[in-house]
């Protein structure tokens, strides 16, 4: 206190500032200091003013290092380091981040963010992964002794925002993740992130074979599998491919089909993949593409052979339908610039719409533009312009695409469609289709097929049980093996019973497989249920085709009604636009003969007026006309009494 007294009383020294002005001084730079400091002397006894300088040089001394620092880190990483950046919106980033998500320094960082689901969150990438049904993303959690192991999704850890030090061959690396939340558009916030992977030294040879490792991680993980893309659009941003899914590949075997058929399929494919046939083609100067067409009726394994035929030949496969409505000239385009070098590219229903006018009538209709499809809960805007419509793709505009300058070669392109009949001979001509297969309806050896497919038991599997029969009697030796052909003995007599009960040709593969799976461990169930389960689809058939056939009538119905509509409007509008043409054509005239009306004149306005007035009463007439035959025919259609 007495310190305190002595200073405050002293005067002040010349030249030095009074404690207002240090005051004033203070309170601009940490506002509301002088009340702050007046109250800790007041209460506590404490001069903040006699700890000020110490208080302002820490504070400078964490400021200058801070700026030292950062320009010190600067300099050393722009000139002894280098960096890789990756952005969430390249599939690198999700092929990267898996890799981290199995490193030693990801699992023991003590900052880290859990996801069951380490793909990028930019919601354009994530929604087309959240639902991969990758297999390795599973883990089983072991169970008590006799209750099934149960799959669960994998926690995957990855080292949470900030800078991190690891080692990667020998080499201490630098992991910097960074955060950056962006507002797309008004409706969806993208979680951006950064990554940044930095080395000392000038060389970045070191990152180049961690990306590496990364990739190669990524493909072994798809080696026995089919990845799948698909033609996205958002509306956006420009169409994309993206990877839907990466599934086990489909064994040749399982897609029943006649084998002949299958083996030439197979043997053209080799043959067209063979580096060898690319330089043929090159030498003749014939473009280097392979098309085929599968058509049948829905449910009869096309989209299964194409899968099966990717999986084959170990080949992403590229799936597009041309009834979706993103489908459009520019999308398809676009999707097809940028297909790799080597795939199958599935084209589904070019039955569609727009595709089946001939290439001279050239038709493109207009559809609207397809709506953004968003990954979280978007919000409607209300009053938002409509979509400008879009050209929906036209059958030269396909045939541009599959053969013009902007396709790419070496790719195997299948099409497939329900109704060849629709098809313009032009988008199925050699050259663009070269192998055509057909697929049917099951006939009685499709019919057993798919039922031994079904019920034969693998290694791994409990056989089901399969009643009695002279090939079950085989059954109960206690020899595995024996007991194991017996009962695929024993399948086989089920199936070829299965295929008597069946009619040839009714049904397609995917109905009778949907029968099958409603009694998957129970061949016999199945057996008694069929029956009843051929009267049912009859019945549910029939009454599908009538419920078609009344769209269709209902549907034709408005077409009718609304060309009629459209046909009055134009003669409407041709009425109108003669009337005025008579107007305008008597205004001319009673202007040329400049205001002095003559007699004759007179005359020709009035002749004038009448026409007008007789097409007036022309059209009169003509909607009574109307009017009246809509009524009669209304009369007629539900009849007098
Ligand atoms: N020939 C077949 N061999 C094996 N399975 C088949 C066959 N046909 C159909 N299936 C089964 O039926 C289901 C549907 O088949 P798929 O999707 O391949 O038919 P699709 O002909 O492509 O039908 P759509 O014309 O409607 O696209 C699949 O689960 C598939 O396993």
């Amino acid at each position: 206190m007495a310190t305190c007294n002595s200073t405050t009383h002293e005067p002040p020294r010349p030249g030095a500032a009074s404690p207002h002005q240090q005051f004033a001084m203070l309170d601009m730079i940490i506002p509301g200091f002088s009340v702050f400091s007046s109250a800790a002397h007041a209460y506590a006894g404490i001069d903040l003013n006699l700890y000020l300088p110490m208080v302002l040089m820490i504070c400078g001394t964490i400021w200058s290092w801070s700026y030292l620092y950062n320009y010190g880190r600067g300099i050393v990483e722009k000139h002894l380091m280098s960096t890789v950046r990756i952005h969430t919106d390249d599939e690198i980033f999700n092929m990267l981040m898996a890799w981290v998500a199995k490193q030693r320094f990801a699992s023991k960082s003590r900052r880290f963010i859990v996801n069951t689901n380490v793909n990028s969150r930019a919601w354009m990438m994530w929604r087309f992964h959240w639902n991969e049904d990758d297999e390795d993303d599973e883990e089983e959690s072991s169970g008590s002794v006799g209750v099934e192991k149960k799959k669960q999704k994998k926690l995957q850890y990855t080292p949470s925002y900030g800078t991190h030090i690891f080692w990667f061959r020998g080499q201490p690396l630098l992991f910097e993740r960074s955060e950056n939340r962006e507002q797309m558009g008004s409706l969806m916030v993208s979680e951006k992130e950064e990554i940044n992977i930095s080395c000392f030294g000038r060389n970045p040879v070191i990152l180049k074979e961690l990306l590496m490792e990364a990739r190669e991680l990524h493909l072994a993980k798809d080696e026995s599998k089919t990845v799948i893309y698909r033609g996205a659009a958002t509306g956006m941003e420009d169409p994309q491919w993206r990877r839907c899914m990466a599934r086990s590949t489909r064994p040749f075997s399982t897609v029943i089909l006649n084998e002949k058929v299958k083996k030439q399929l197979i043997d053209d494919v080799t043959d067209y993949l063979k580096p060898a046939t690319r330089r043929w083609y090159a030498n003749r100067g014939i473009p280097y593409r392979r098309g085929y067409l599968l058509y049948g009726p829905p449910g009869t394994g096309k989209s299964s052979l194409s899968l099966a035929l990717a999986g084959f030949f170990n080949m992403p496969i590229y799936i597009l339908s041309l009834s979706s409505p993103m489908a459009t000239e520019e999308n398809v385009s676009s999707l097809f610039s940028s297909l790799p070098r080597r795939c199958v590219v599935l084209l589904e229903d070019i039955d569609s719409a727009g595709l089946t006018h001939t290439r001279e009538d050239g038709t493109v209709e207009a559809i609207p533009a397809p709506a953004p499809v968003a990954a979280g809960p978007t919000v409607a805007v209300k009053g938002a312009a409509p979509a400008a419509p879009v050209s929906r793709l036209s059958l030269s505009g396909l045939l541009n695409v599959l053969d013009g300058v902007a396709s790419q070669e070496g790719r195997v392109l299948i099409m497939t469609t329900n109704h060849l009949e629709k098809l313009d001979k032009a988008l199925i001509r050699p050259g663009r289709v070269d192998l055509t297969v057909e697929f049917g309806r099951s006939d009685a050896g499709m019919t057993a097929s798919i039922f031994r497919a079904i019920y034969t038991p693998y290694d791994n599997e409990v056989s089901p049980s399969v009643g009695t029969g002279p090939a079950a009697e085989k059954q109960g030796t206690g020899d595995s093996g024996s007991e194991r052909t017996s009962t695929s003995e024993r399948i086989d007599e089920l199936a070829r019973e299965f295929a008597s009960r069946v009619p040839e040709l009714e049904f397609s593969p995917a109905e009778i497989q949907g029968l099958l799976l409603r009694y998957k461990h129970d061949p016999l169930a199945a057996l008694d249920a069929t029956e009843s389960w051929i009267e049912q689809t009859r019945k549910e058939r029939a009454e599908k085709e009538i419920r078609e056939a009344e769209e269709r009538r209902k549907e034709e119905e408005k077409r009718k009604k609304e060309e009629g509509e459209k046909r009055k409007k134009e003669e409407k509008e041709k009425r109108k636009a003669k009337r005025k043409a008579k107007k305008s054509k008597k205004q001319k005239k009673a202007d040329e003969e400049d205001g002095s009306a003559t007699d004759k004149s007179g005359v020709s306005d009035s002749e004038s007026d009448g026409e007008i007035e007789k097409d007036k009463e022309e059209e009169k007439t003509e909607e009574t006309t109307k009017g009246a035959t809509a009524t009669s025919t209304s009369d007629s259609g539900y009849g007098t009494p």
